[in-house]
């Protein structure tokens, strides 16, 4: 099932701003050389995390490749395209403990999502419990 890309997600992209433009260039380079990397959007809220999020997902989305939206809670989730709460799309235990293990099967879809998926996104990943 495809995920909806919101037009006004395309522009998006156009319209960032010098400090969004620096973070979305580094993530889709990475990307687009094959490279792995972890990138961690440190920013007082209401400076346009989400906005950024959308604007990398309908690049992604719109070039055919798989992006995997989450967020700690289910309000942030919701506001992007496709978004799920990383508990749910990680199968994460709610209530997990250091010694606790996602419940995802190596063989199920969801696990073969996460292997194709050329950026996984979680916003608000410091809101997640200390067992996490
Ligand atoms: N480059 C931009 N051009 C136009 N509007 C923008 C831009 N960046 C952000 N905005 C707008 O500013 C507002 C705040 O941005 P956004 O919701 O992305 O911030 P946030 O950091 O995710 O906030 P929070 O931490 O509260 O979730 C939104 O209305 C968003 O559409």
């Amino acid at each position: 099932m495809s995920i909806q890309i919101p037009p006004e997600d395309y522009k998006a992209e156009l319209k960032l701003n010098l400090e969004q433009h620096k973070a979305f260039s580094m993530i889709i380079n990475t990307i687009q050389k094959g490279k792995s990397g972890i990138f961690f959007i440190d920013v007082p809220g209401g400076t346009g995390k989400t906005f950024l999020y959308r604007a990398l997902l309908a690049h992604l989305r719109s070039k055919k490749l798989i992006a995997v939206a989450t967020a700690t809670s289910g309000v942030a989730a919701a506001i992007m395209p496709g978004g799920r709460t990383a508990y749910s799309r990680f199968k994460i235990p709610i209530d997990g403990n250091e010694s606790s293990e996602c419940t995802m099967s190596k063989q199920s879809g969801a696990a073969e999502l996460l292997r194709r998926s050329k950026l996984l996104l979680w916003d608000e990943a410091p809101m997640a419990n200390d067992g996490h």
